[in-house]
């Protein structure tokens, strides 16, 4: 007795009935250690290492304790950090002038990097908001509203100090208008254009997830919130605008932050931005959540941050931000 073709097509177990078919089901989706960028909170206390009550596990780290920590890690296949800058001791002011202060920590720490690991792959947070007096992303005028213009060019300015000190990729996470613009603008009259990764914060929401960074690195707006920069979590036509706009600006890798309350928007940049990576970053909130999670008893830690991270993959994403990178380099052996 012969079976309709929908009863024969209907047996899905027979496609993964083992690892090896089970491996063949995720071809291009499997997590590889090079997917992986470890954001690091780099202090202007060179000795330090202090540890993040929001975040299991994370630190600040003064520049003279990175060799030391990050060796072992490079040795198990990490390839990529981004760095975020945390000033304590000296006063913000209302441009954020310690961003590119020579003697500021992430420049210190770019050239240490650079000099103690060849190999690994620099990538530099740009943003006003850790060095302002008033916490916000930008310049502002004095109603307390962003001034898009001077912002843009500072932020542009940071970007060239950081391409300078040898950053292999800058990447804006202050969601003023037209700085994608202005920093490959800025790059390329340095001459810089050609050897300095663009990465954009392309689609970031005004998020509730952002909270364990901001006490990690002191940035928290004085007065205000961002949702006038940061777009709103419902508005899908912004961030497709945003995509394609900074595509068109000189992109060389699109982001989606956060990601898991956003998996459909990193679906919607891979579809229109499908010929660069796409990164997506799993914010403090998220990974202060899982560890949350887990310590509650209502999944193990290692699968839910491979779910997630499988999730992310799944969607669209080639490149994922995290805070878990270190136990990657462990799971993934
Ligand atoms: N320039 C802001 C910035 N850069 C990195 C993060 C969040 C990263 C995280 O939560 O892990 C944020 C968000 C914000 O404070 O608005
Ligand atoms: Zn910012
Ligand atoms: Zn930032």
């Amino acid at each position: 007795m012969s079976k309709s073709n929908s009863e024969l097509n209907s047996i899905l177990h027979s496609g993964y009935q083992h690892p090896t078919s089970r491996a063949w089901q995720s071809q291009g989706r499997n997590l590889t250690k090079s997917m992986f960028m470890y954001p690091l909170f780099i202090t202007d206390d060179d000795d330090a290492e202090v540890e993040l009550a929001s975040m299991p596990g994370q630190k600040r780290w003064g520049v003279n304790k990175l060799e030391a920590f990050l060796a072992p890690l490079v040795q198990k296949g990490l390839e990529s950090v981004i760095l975020f800058g945390v000033p304590l001791k000296d006063p913000k002011d209302e441009r954020g002038t310690l961003a590119d202060d020579p003697q500021g920590p992430v420049i210190k720490a770019i050239r240490l990097l650079r000099r103690a690991f060849p190999s690994l792959y620099v990538a530099t947070d740009v943003c006003l908001c850790e060095y302002t007096s008033h916490g916000h992303c930008g310049i502002l005028f004095e109603d307390g509203t962003i001034n898009n213009e001077p912002s843009i060019a500072r932020l542009a300015q940071v970007a060239v100090s950081y391409a300078k000190a040898g950053a292999h990729c800058v990447a804006p996470s202050d969601m003023m208008d037209g700085r994608v613009k202005a920093i490959k603008q800025a790059l390329l009259k340095e001459g810089l254009a050609g050897r300095t990764t663009l990465m954009a914060y392309s689609a970031k929401f005004a998020s509730s997830l952002y909270g364990p960074f901001r006490d990690a690195v002191d940035s928290a707006p004085s007065f205000g919130n961002r949702k006038c920069y940061q777009l709103p979590p419902a508005a899908r036509g912004l961030a497709r605008r945003a995509v394609l706009r900074d595509v068109d600006e000189g992109a060389d890798i699109i982001m989606v932050k956060p990601t898991l309350p956003y998996l459909d928007i990193v679906t919607e940049a891979r579809d229109l931005a499908p010929n660069h990576p796409l990164a997506c970053y799993q914010v403090s909130g998220e990974f202060a959540m899982i560890h949350a999670g887990a310590k509650a008893g209502v999944y193990d830690l290692r699968t839910m941050a491979e779910e997630t991270a499988i999730s992310m993959v799944r969607a669209g994403a080639t490149l994922i931000l995290s805070y878990f990178t270190p136990e990657f380099l462990d799971w993934l052996d």
